[in-house]
């Protein structure tokens, strides 16, 4: 389950080599139980989501996964059963995302449930795509569909009071517990990104961090944003769930700018990658923020439009 450095999780520390023509990326998301998940989520997908979430940081930044290390803190409550369904679960996901464990910690603690993973990521020198990069003329672009997790958590909560077929129920729910990071689109987006993130908070709130630190203005047209056929079924029946969509967050796709003329070539390494690729928006000129076009009725206020950290 390690690197060859962490010698097994037997010493204090692991040792690892770093290609010299290569940069060392590192990310870092905790996951607490009641504000991340639910306390009765299924261990092996609270596994799988932890180190998802943290390679989603990864693929925003074009790196390709190198090692991690976590820290679990857990009640006494929490029994030997849970602790092998985690592991099992861990497993299936370092497979899946072809990175080992470094080491970490083990602690108990009196409060809730709380995991933490540090990924490490390689990029080429001088090739981490950032927040800030994106240039006016650029085009915006998204990743697969967005809103589904937001609506898989709102149907766990019992918030969902319309009738849903099963098929869109199942997608819905391993989309907020199985996110599935883009990292077979890092080498495309090295060379065709200027700025890029991934969306954790919500799309509204995360498409203005990147304009922010960018210092641009996005255009977002909210009609093109892809929506899947499960969330669009639901939309045909409660309008108002776009506003759940555009700002509910896990998603876990990608956000980024790249030049417009480059488009088809976009559109070609997400057809390669197998990775739905959309053009949203463009970068114009104009003070750093959103211009969200498209809008209907009570969305046009949609507020700070994401997850707030505290
Ligand atoms: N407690 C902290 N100490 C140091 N740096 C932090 C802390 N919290 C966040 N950061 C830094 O702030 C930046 C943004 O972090 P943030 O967690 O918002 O990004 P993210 O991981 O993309 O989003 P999310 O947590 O919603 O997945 C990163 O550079 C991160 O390292
Ligand atoms: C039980 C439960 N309540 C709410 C959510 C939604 N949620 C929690 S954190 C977050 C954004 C990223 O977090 P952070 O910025 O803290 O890393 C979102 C969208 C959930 N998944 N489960
Ligand atoms: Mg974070
Ligand atoms: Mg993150
Ligand atoms: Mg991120």
């Amino acid at each position: 389950m390690g690197v060859p450095g962490a010698f097994d999780l037997t010493d204090d520390a692991a040792v690892l080599d770093v290609p010299y023509d290569q940069q060392l990326v590192v990310t870092t998301d905790a996951m607490v139980s009641g504000v991340h998940f639910l306390p009765h989520d299924n261990p092996a997908d609270l596994a799988w989501k932890l180190l998802a979430v943290n390679m989603s940081d990864l693929a925003a930044k074009g790196a390709e996964p190198l090692a991690y290390s976590l820290v679990t803190a857990l009640p006494k409550t929490i029994g030997d059963e849970w602790v092998e369904a985690f592991a099992k679960g861990l497993g299936e996901a370092q497979r899946q995302f072809r990175i080992n464990l470094l080491g970490g910690d083990s602690v108990s603690t009196s409060g809730p449930l709380s995991l933490t993973v540090t990924a490490l990521g390689l990029v080429p020198c001088n090739r981490m795509i950032r927040r800030k990069g994106a240039r006016v003329g650029d085009a915006l672009f998204v990743t697969g569909s967005i809103g589904d997790a937001a609506l898989g958590l709102r149907l766990v909560q019992g918030a969902l009071t319309q009738p849903i077929p099963e098929g869109d129920r199942a997608y819905l729910l391993s989309r907020l517990h199985r996110p599935l990071p883009r990292l077979d689109l890092v080498a495309s987006l090295r060379v065709f990104g200027t700025a890029a993130l991934d969306i954790s908070d919500g799309l509204v709130a995360d498409l203005r961090h990147l304009a922010v630190t960018s210092k641009v203005r996005l255009q977002v047209d909210t009609q093109a944003v892809p929506l899947s056929g499960a969330a669009l079924r639901l939309l045909v029946g409660v309008p108002a769930l776009r506003r759940v969509v555009l700002t509910g967050g896990d998603d876990y796709e990608v956000a980024f700018t790249a030049p417009a003329d480059k488009a088809e070539d976009i559109a070609a390494a997400g057809i390669n990658a197998g990775i739905k690729v959309t053009r949203i928006g463009k970068v114009v000129e104009g003070e750093p923020g959103l211009d969200l076009l498209g809008l209907e009725g009570a969305e046009t206020d949609l507020g700070v439009g994401g997850w707030r950290h505290c």
